[in-house]
């Protein structure tokens, strides 16, 4: 029997899976949420500007020291028979270290500079490099743009760099390496300087065929060209490969033996695709948590305008990968939460209930458009297929008698709402959708929210069996890059996670719907560009 970890970083928490590589059977596993959270208010007592969102790079290595011990002593399993290691990460969580690998805010005059902190996936600080790259791009009629859906997100590796050069040279000046986090912690279990090819490819305009694109940013100024090609670059390391072993130090410190072969790391949402198994064309898979992600995979690379990207061989070696997604989900709902009345909280509590579930419970027999609601999911901007973070959400409808369950229920609909227009999008670009996949965090919990799903798309919804398909599909390329098996699609199948349930469209709600459905690309289109001028003048008064 051999058997493979894989962990999940997470937005709050990372996540450590034993399992068995014949069939993923998860032996132990251990949840430890970050010590210091995600940094956005302030920072040691110092106001943090808006937007920002950073994180302490030590608790990601309590994951590792914490976790693997844990698994190991629970299961009583020989470290021997742990062929691989798998890691999977949020992205573009940006890392500056020193040449000994160590994070710039661990070092002495940097503890209070916003800068030497990770800059976390949605780290909203470098809107205006995002904005000076895409007009550079399209100014220079840069056709590659098309590969990352014609658009410039702020939450990239490239305009988090552009930020750092621009507002905190000092940290800058003493980085030695840049990179994803999920390439440091690899880094840090091989003593290494490597990158995976799927966080360059996705969030660096790194391309297989021809690398960085200096092309442009030769054309921002020379400098940028110097940061990436001597802190950015480093030899590459392909999904479906092995990094190399653990070290000799890693291995004695978390118990496993320098035997562990360590699989380059792969963008969280997108390890969700080997995690359920899904692994070819015409499946649309939603990893549902703080954000959602919409990914697909085809043999052939489309310009699709709006999305975030597509690479070849990113999940599947032989596949183009190809990302959309909305910023704020979980968030949107955990923001609908905290507004909850006391009462709600009370009733929760005496009931032992979240409060998620007491408003699901209110609100999940009323007919669709019942409340009068409607709302534009852009409270932490637009991701796709807009692409401006600046965009903020909004909530019509409301009257005197508006009850919190009416617009709880109105945030789940517009992020259903949100993922049309991006399946439309796939759509039209000629990737047509035959099935959809929901797994994360969420789709467990909320047996409404899926039934919505499924009648605002008018598709069948598959839910996953596990809100853990991210660590499942690190796990995946452990045991491939241990060399449990050949192929990763191999490994998938027999790995994978198993299906809850499905849940098919019911033609009632699926009209009502395609009535709000109309109503919200209405507002889509007018406060998306048409005149988004009336939410950016109001939101030019924040502090
Ligand atoms: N019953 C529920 N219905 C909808 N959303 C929920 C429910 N319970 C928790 N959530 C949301 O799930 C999100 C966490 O999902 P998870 O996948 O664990 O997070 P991560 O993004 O860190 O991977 C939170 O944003 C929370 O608001
Ligand atoms: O942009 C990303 C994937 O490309 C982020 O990793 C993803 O959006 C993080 O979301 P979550 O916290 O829900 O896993």
């Amino acid at each position: 029997m051999t058997y493979s970890i894989g962990i999940d970083y997470g937005t709050g928490s990372g996540r450590v899976f034993l399992v068995q590589t014949e069939n993923g059977k998860i032996i132990s596993q251990y949840i430890k949420p970050y010590t210091h959270g995600t940094i956005d208010e302030e920072l040691n007592g110092q106001k943090l500007p808006h937007g920002f969102s950073l994180q302490n790079a030590n608790d990601y290595l309590e994951v590792l020291e914490e976790g693997i011990p844990h698994v190991l002593k629970e299961s009583k399993v020989n470290p021997n028979e742990i062929v691989g290691l798998g890691i999977d990460f949020t992205s573009s969580t940006v890392i500056f270290v020193d040449k000994d690998m160590n994070p710039i805010h661990n070092k002495s005059g940097f503890e209070d500079n916003p800068h030497a902190y990770v800059k976390l996936w949605k780290h909203h600080g470098a809107e205006a490099e995002a904005d000076l790259l895409y007009n550079t791009a399209i100014k220079q009629k840069k056709r590659w743009l098309g590969n990352y859906g014609y658009n410039v997100s702020s939450e990239w590796m490239i305009p988090k760099i552009m930020e750092v050069m621009n507002k905190a040279p000092e940290v800058l000046e003493a980085t030695y390496a840049i990179m994803d986090a999920g390439d440091w912690i690899v880094n840090k279990l091989t003593s290494q300087n490597i990158r995976s090819n799927c966080g360059l490819g996705f969030k660096s305009f790194w391309e297989e065929e021809n690398g960085f694109h200096y092309d442009l940013f030769d054309k921002i100024n020379q400098t940028l060209s110097d940061v990436v090609r001597n802190k950015l670059e480093a030899p590459i390391v392909n999904i479906g490969n092995t990094a190399g072993r653990l070290s000799d130090e890693m291995a004695n410190k978390l118990g496993l033996t320098a035997n562990t072969q360590v699989s380059p790391f792969i963008i969280d949402a997108h390890s969700s695709l080997l995690g359920i198994g899904s692994e070819r064309e015409g499946q649309m898979t939603m990893v549902m948590g703080t954000s959602t992600c919409h990914l697909m995979l085809s043999k052939e690379q489309k310009k699709v305008p709006g999305i975030s990207g597509s690479v070849k061989g990113a999940i599947i070696p032989e596949l183009f990968a190809y990302e959309a997604g909305q910023s704020a989900v979980g968030d949107l709902f955990e923001y609908a939460v905290n507004q909850a009345p006391k009462s709600y909280i009370d009733e929760a509590d005496e009931r032992g209930i979240s409060i998620h579930q007491l408003l699901e419970e209110k609100t999940t027999n009323k007919l669709p458009g019942s409340s009068g609601l409607i709302a534009l999911d852009w409270h932490n901007g637009n991701r796709s297929v807009l692409s401006d973070s600046s965009l903020r959400g909004s909530l019509f409808g409301l009257t005197l008698h508006t009850k919190h369950e009416d617009i709880y229920r109105a945030y789940l609909e517009a992020t259903a709402f949100g993922t049309k227009m991006i399946m439309q999008q796939y759509e039209d670009w000629g990737m047509h959708v035959e099935d959809v996949f929901a797994c994360g965090g969420i789709p467990k919990r909320n047996k409404l929210l899926m039934d919505i799903y499924a009648n605002v798309l008018n598709k069948k919804v598959t839910v996953i069996d596990s809100e853990y398909a991210p660590a499942i599909g690190a796990a995946i390329l452990g045991a491939v890059a241990g060399g449990a098996y050949k192929t990763v699609k191999d490994a998938a199948q027999a790995m994978k996670e198993p299906v809850l349930y499905e849940i098919e469209p019911d033609p009632s709600k699926v009209e009502r719907y395609a009535l709000l459905f109309n109503s919200y690309k209405e507002l889509h289109d007018i406060h998306g560009y048409k005149k988004a001028r009336i939410m950016k003048s109001v939101a030019s008064l924040v502090e």
